[in-house]
């Protein structure tokens, strides 16, 4: 049956590394046991050397996943047999699906999974959709525009140097932090769940899609920054690691996302607040900025 075609670094799999030859000869990768006609070629010979039985030899070159489809005719058939038919291209393909491939199969078929199990809030009708407007409460908490206005508002009122810094370094943070999940969103466009409603407050033409969560990104980077910027009691520090985790949480209980889109957003939150903290803004480093704001 025909099947979808996969190739490792560009090749076709079940072709040889080393083979330039793509003429249907005997033994060529293109007769359906190029590598593998070589490999276990290469086990005789090192068991001839070394005294082991070849017949284990050549077991032990079945056994290989990548070889075991087509060497194993070769391995059956006597030096005066014919050689096999060639295999449809794509049959030898569809028999060697990469490991990285079936890894990232499998990870997306349990995030699918998962996300849809916990998919509670996805709808009024949900197992749990009386907790649905509080879970739209914590989305506008962790939403771009209140953090913006916010941001904003402290930075006209702010009449100390230091007040200014921390929140044109915010200000900072919440843009980049808008402009590279745009930019991932647009590049990766992966679709939002099915079963999410798209009833948000306030999106950008980007929003549709779905990987990563701006709401986790968000969450992530402001919490690390409050963490690092605001003398707070220990209660209010343990508060502002809860929002973040209880607002990525509510993400997929909503159906906004899946579990995979949060999990890449807590991450790359993490890694904007390093930028921010490397780029730090000062009136050392960036005079211009700090004179024309305090010129307002
Ligand atoms: C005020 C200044 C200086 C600039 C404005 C910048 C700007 C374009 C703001 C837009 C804010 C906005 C609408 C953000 C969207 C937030 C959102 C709905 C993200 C989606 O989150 P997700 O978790 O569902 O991915």
């Amino acid at each position: 049956m025909p099947s979808p075609r996969r190739s490792v670094e560009g090749r076709p799999l079940g072709v040889s590394a080393s083979s330039s030859s793509s003429s249907g000869s005997p033994g060529s990768p293109a007769h359906g046991g190029g590598g593998s006609s070589r490999f276990e070629f290469q086990s005789l010979l090192s068991s001839r050397a070394t005294g082991v039985d070849p017949a284990c030899a050549r077991l032990r070159a079945s056994e290989s996943p990548v070889h075991r489809r087509s060497s194993f005719p070769l391995a059956a058939a006597g030096p005066s047999q014919a050689p096999p038919p060639p295999l449809p291209e794509e049959d030898r393909m569809d028999l060697n699906p990469s490991f990285l491939g079936i890894a990232l199969r499998s990870l997306l078929a349990i995030d699918l999974w998962l996300s849809k199990k916990l998919g509670v809030c996805a709808g009024e009708s949900s197992s749990w959709g009386s907790v649905r407007p509080l879970m739209k409460l914590l989305e506008i908490s962790g939403h771009g525009i209140p953090w913006l206005v916010g941001t904003l508002y402290c930075l006209c009122r702010s009449d100390s140097w230091a007040g200014r810094e921390v929140l044109m370094n915010l200000l900072f943070a919440l843009l980049l932090d808008l402009l590279l999940v745009a930019l991932i969103k647009g590049l990766v466009r992966r679709r939002r769940p099915a079963h999410n409603q798209m009833d948000m407050f306030v999106t950008l033409s980007v929003d549709k899609y779905s990987f990563p969560s701006g709401h986790a990104t968000r969450a992530a980077l402001m919490s690390r920054f409050i963490l690092n910027h605001l003398v707070l009691a220990i209660p209010l520090r343990v508060l502002v690691v809860l929002w973040a985790f209880v607002l990525g949480l509510s993400r997929v209980m909503l159906g906004r996302h899946n579990v995979t889109d949060v999990a890449f957003g807590f991450f790359l939150g993490y890694m904007q607040y390093s930028i921010v903290d490397y780029c730090w803004l000062s009136p050392h480093n960036a005079p211009v900025l700090f004179l024309l704001w305090s010129q307002q």
